[in-house]
């Protein structure tokens, strides 16, 4: 478990200055964000699907490098982890959590597509990218000549590095996952909420290659998400259930 950069800042161009971090829980291997405006001077933040487990760790990072985190996003309801955005609202004052309407689940914010989150001058804006679940949606940097270049999506399990998110449970549907990605300009840096085999980063350009999912057509794709045979995710049971509520169903035993 540890907390370290994948794309620097100075890797990042625009004239507003994005801080950002991949961090990691290894127990889901979950991939959470923290993203801020270290221009502006309140240094406001956000985080991208926090996990219940590091929930700590990310606000003594906050807190470590001034920043003034505003809010706590999920990309959809997470079936395999205890999202920490209800718990961060209990730590954190003034932190407002946000999840998509269509993902029928309680939030202080219920985003659409074409939305735009704001945090100081930057912005994440909201793409419809459902197919893992009905309500999923992917954050993508600003388009504009003050926002970071390349742009960065981070696609909860929509997209996947070299995979994508199974389609077999909450309102899941491969036809429908497989028209929902790919639809970002190919140099998008893709920053996934989970990656199984060490990767950490790719890019949309990359994955319209070389991923072996999504480089078939909608009958294969069909035929391969169709023969997972996954199991389902440990934790589901406790999960799904948990974050329909910000992961606030059992509150009293984590908030202490
Ligand atoms: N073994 C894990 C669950 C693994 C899993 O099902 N991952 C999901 C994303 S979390 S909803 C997925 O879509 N995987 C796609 C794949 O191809 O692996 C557990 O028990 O938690
Ligand atoms: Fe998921």
């Amino acid at each position: 478990m540890g907390s370290y950069t994948t794309a620097s800042e100075s890797q990042l161009s625009g004239s507003k200055k994005l801080l950002f971090r991949q961090l990691f829980e290894k127990d889901s291997s979950t991939y959470t964000y923290l993203l801020a405006d270290a221009s502006h001077p309140d240094k406001p933040a956000l985080l991208v699907d926090p996990v219940d487990k590091t929930a700590e760790r990310d606000l003594s990072l906050v807190k470590e490098l001034g920043l003034k985190l505003i809010y706590a996003i999920n990309t959809h309801v997470h079936a395999d982890h205890v999202t920490s955005t209800g718990l961060i609202k209990s730590k954190v004052p003034g932190v407002k959590s946000i999840i998509s309407k269509a993902s029928n689940a309680q939030a202080d914010l219920l985003i659409e597509p074409g939305d735009k989150v704001y945090f100081g001058d930057l912005f994440l804006e909201v793409h419809a990218t459902p197919g893992h679940t009905l309500g999923c949606v992917t954050y993508v940097t600003g388009d504009g000549p003050d926002q970071p270049q390349p742009r960065m999506a981070f696609t909860g399990d929509a997209l996947l590095i070299r995979g994508c998110g199974r389609t077999d449970f909450q309102g899941g549907s491969s036809e429908t996952l497989y028209k929902s990605i790919f639809t970002l300009p190919k140099d998008t840096l893709v920053y996934p909420a989970h990656d199984y085999k060490g990767f950490t980063v790719s890019t949309v350009g990359e994955e319209m290659k070389y991923n072996p999912r999504l480089t078939k057509d909608e009958a294969g794709f069909k035929g391969i998400m169709e023969n997972l045979n996954l199991p389902y995710p440990k934790m589901m049971d406790v999960a799904v259930p948990a974050n329909v509520l910000c992961g606030l169903q059992d509150v009293e035993s984590k908030a202490n």
